[in-house]
């Protein structure tokens, strides 16, 4: 049985997306993603499930930047979660009275139409997770009013629900991933994505055109692009990618040899089956057997067989 780190108390969206994606795993709550993907590379745990991006916010970076930097992460799965905030209080509590309220900053950015039309007057402070605030606010003398969180930690930690579905857009999505350290790859479904981390060389005119056209001429479509700084100073990025197919895919593979080749460094984060089930479309010409047979055609060629 794997024991996975996740962002804890329990309660939170991340332990819901652990619990589909491994149902039998141990669960170890940490107290922000960072500690649950350190307990993953010191093997504290076996691994990790964290947040990457959401539907209206966009990209966890906290997240991104830990798979940028210090001991290499694989994503072997990920999983896309609707997500729903309530707000959450001690019984007893009227919505009028809410003056404070506590919550995981992603839930104020999907929240904000709420906040600013039922609650214009509130103090919104940020907590770690959503159910760290749904914990902190069943405490009797709790500064806070109110928390903003999935139902189930209401349930969990003996809150009621003041309002529920109180996000800006009830179809919100929260993408997933589970890490480990290096180990074999998933095999490839016909419906996989692969995630990357590349740091240019240096900077130059058409450095970024450079790498997209590694995907472009070999058919390799993106399906996520950013772009966070390094920490050099101002306007020194490195770049975030996820796209289609598996890097066992030829054109996949030769497009991160075509990175590794022009780019300073090429940060493998894993091929993955997608959570989604698209079937990844192939290009004339970008098929297995097309790189295979261009390839046996460039050795006749090479040994005078024209
Ligand atoms: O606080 C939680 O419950 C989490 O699991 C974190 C998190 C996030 O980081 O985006 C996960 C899903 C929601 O988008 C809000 C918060």
């Amino acid at each position: 049985m794997p024991r996975l780190a996740y962002l804890g108390p329990e309660g939170t969206f991340t332990e819901e997306a652990l619990r589909l994606l491994d149902p039998a795993a141990e669960r170890l709550p940490c107290a922000n993603v960072s500690a649950a993907l350190n307990a993953a590379r010191t093997g504290d745990a076996d691994g990790a499930v964290v947040p990457l991006e959401n539907s209206i916010e966009g990209a966890i970076t906290t997240t991104l930047d830990e798979f940028a930097w210090g001991e290499p992460l694989l994503i072997t799965a990920e999983l896309l979660l609707p997500v729903q905030f309530s707000l959450l209080a001690r019984p007893d509590t009227e919505i009028a009275h809410v003056k404070r309220v506590y919550t995981h900053p992603a839930a104020i950015t999907q929240c904000r139409a709420f906040i600013s039309r039922e609650l214009p007057d509130a103090v919104v402070v940020a907590a770690p997770s959503t159910a760290a605030a749904a914990q902190e606010v069943s405490l009797p003398g709790s500064p806070y009013d109110a928390a903003i969180a999935a139902r189930i930690a209401g349930e969990h930690y003996g809150l009621v629900e003041l309002a529920s579905d109180i996000g800006d857009r009830s179809d919100t999505v929260t993408r997933f991933v589970r890490v480990g350290r290096p180990q074999p790859l998933p095999a490839p479904t016909g419906s996989d994505r692969t995630t990357l981390v590349v740091f240019l060389a240096d900077d130059h005119p058409g450095a970024l055109l450079e790498m997209l056209t590694e995907f472009s001429v070999r058919g390799v479509n993106l399906t996520r692009i950013e772009s966070r700084p390094t920490g050099d100073g101002i306007g020194r990025y490195f770049f975030h990618f996820d796209f289609e197919g598996h890097i066992a895919d030829a054109r996949v593979g030769e497009a991160i040899a075509g990175l590794h080749r022009v780019c300073g460094e090429v940060r493998f984060l894993g091929s993955y089956p997608r959570a989604d089930g698209v079937t990844t479309q192939i290009r004339r010409g970008t098929s297995d057997d097309a790189f295979g047979e261009a390839a046996e055609w460039l050795a006749r060629v090479r040994a005078g067989q024209v």
